[in-house]
């Protein structure tokens, strides 16, 4: 789809101005239309149409998290999407979790169905059924599956794209079966670590916590939540880790006979990523100019601009597309811009859809053989040789993954602020994270969230936070600090 023909209906990009990126939440929205995204038009609330380009986003972060899967002893399935009533209303916390948000088919055509089907909000009911059937054994074990699918949920708090949808229209859900409690745990743990890899592949710094009780998955045990700190301060749970133990295994009645001949039920694990993982890359890295997108899931790396004179043309041309050949031979995702648009306004348009290198090639440069280089993270020039180009642009594009990485890590740390009263912390959360003291009693968080009118992620999931001191609710002497922020 050719880029500056203005598409039937699209925002053209000059039209539309960005917003600041200080205006947070006017920004997002710009970005998903004007980034070409996502299409929000779509006639039915909290649904949204991938845009061709955001789609080619998508198929990097999800060949990313695929790749991290696959070689960490998970396959790949599919399970279909519609749950009969009456395995999905089997497990009793689970439903009191999912009857508010769970869509119904009750008809296939003019005719009722006797029984109704549920859309997949996530998969579990429609998983185990099929555990039960598949485990027989502890030789079954592990088994580790995962799928990327669409699931539906009725949000009822404000939908918003790539943030809150009513479909997921890129639900990554694992589901694992194992023989104990401790095995079950270590590969929550080993999860954890996946989803730490697959962020730092996406350049996006993570805070990791464990769910408060009355904030784990509905049906589990507990629960270990990744969650980002956006610009606007609030935190985005972008994964989120489950260890069901044997709650499920009871209800769908999943046994395994052991190594000296008995019944016993089994573990499991559940985790889940979804195309939030796309809304905080955008998130974290983008700036006032547009996107800028982490050099593993740019749909176009590099975009070489040739500085165009009458007499020099050919020879300009001829440079341009030997850099474009060679960039292509080393892998790299290359476009020539050679349109007729003014310099300033390429620079522009190429800086709006996040292309990770601009390379631009003039007269003066092929007198030195070189071409100038500028990052769009950082926007300076660099003067480079045309020899070994493929190698200095490779060599330059993981630098700025890295870059990326360490400038988001940087900016999250110094959101998070430690506190002591919760004044301090009701202060410090408009602008990112607090952290206090606490004794670790339910009705105590209850009640620091209803003063703060902030949610507990958590307690930190390494020991590294231990900071004694007074629960800021009764007072007692508190053995861990949570942390505390608005929530998307
Ligand atoms: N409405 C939504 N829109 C976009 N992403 C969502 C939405 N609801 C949840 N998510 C994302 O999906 C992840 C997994 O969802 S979950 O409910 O926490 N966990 C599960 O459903 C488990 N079955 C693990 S797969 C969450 O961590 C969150 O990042
Ligand atoms: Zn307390």
């Amino acid at each position: 789809m050719a880029e500056n023909k203005k598409e039937s209906g699209k925002t053209d990009a000059k039209e539309a101005v960005l917003p600041p990126k200080s205006d947070f939440s006017e920004w997002f929205n710009s970005i998903i239309d004007i980034g070409q995204i996502m299409d929000v038009r779509y006639p039915v609330k909290g649904l949204y149409v991938w845009y061709p380009f955001g789609f080619g986003i998508r198929k990097r972060v999800y060949g990313i998290i695929r790749d991290i899967m696959d070689n960490s002893g998970h396959e790949e399935t599919l399970f279909p999407l519609l749950i009969p009533e009456t395995e999905f209303m089997k497990e009793a916390d689970h439903i009191k979790g999912f009857e508010d948000e769970v869509f119904w088919v009750t008809h296939g055509g003019v005719t009722p169905l006797d029984v109704r089907l549920a859309l997949r909000p996530t998969s579990e009911t429609a998983i185990y059924p099929m555990y039960k059937l598949w485990v027989r054994s502890h030789a079954d074990l592990p088994l580790k599956l995962y799928q990327v699918v669409n699931t539906f949920r009725h949000e009822t708090k404000h939908t918003r794209p790539l943030i809150r949808l009513r479909e997921i229209t890129s639900f990554k859900e694992a589901h694992t079966v194992h023989a104990t409690w401790e095995d079950a745990k270590n590969q929550v743990d080993e999860a954890v670590g996946l989803y730490t890899d697959i962020y730092r592949k996406l350049s996006v710094p993570v805070l990791i916590s464990k769910r408060p009780d009355w904030d784990k998955f509905p049906g589990g045990d507990y629960t270990i939540a990744l969650d980002t700190i956006m610009p606007d301060g609030k935190t985005l749970q972008i994964g989120t880790v489950h260890h069901l133990g044997t709650n499920f295994a009871k209800t769908y009645d999943i046994m395994y006979e052991n190594a000296e001949g008995e019944q016993e039920y089994v573990n499991q694990t559940c985790y889940g990523i979804s195309e939030r993982s796309i809304a905080a890359l955008i998130s974290v890295h983008g700036d006032d100019k547009g996107l800028v997108l982490p050099p593993a899931v740019a749909p176009t790396q590099v975009v070489v601009i040739p500085v165009l004179f009458k007499d020099t043309t050919e020879a300009v041309m001829k440079a341009c597309n030997d850099v474009v050949s060679s960039l292509k031979e080393a892998g790299i995702r290359v476009e020539m811009d050679a349109s007729d648009l003014r310099p300033g306004a390429k620079y522009y348009k190429w800086e709006l859809k996040g292309s990770c290198l601009r390379i631009e090639i003039g007269p003066r440069d092929l007198e030195k053989n070189s071409a100038v280089l500028v990052r769009r993270d950082k926007g300076e020039k660099q003067f480079v040789s045309l020899d070994g180009i493929a190698e200095t642009v490779t060599a330059e594009l993981k630098q700025m993954g890295d870059d990326l990485y360490a400038k988001a890590d940087e900016k999250m740390k110094s959101m998070i602020t430690p506190c002591e009263t919760l004044d301090e912390v009701t202060e410090k959360i408009k602008g990112g994270v607090a952290t206090i003291p606490w004794c670790g009693c339910e009705e105590c968080g209850m009640k620091i969230e209803e003063e703060t009118n902030a949610s507990i992620l958590g307690t930190p999931n390494m020991d590294t936070e231990i900071r004694k001191g007074k629960c800021p609710a009764c007072g007692k002497d508190a053995e861990q600090i949570v942390y505390i922020a608005k929530m998307y």
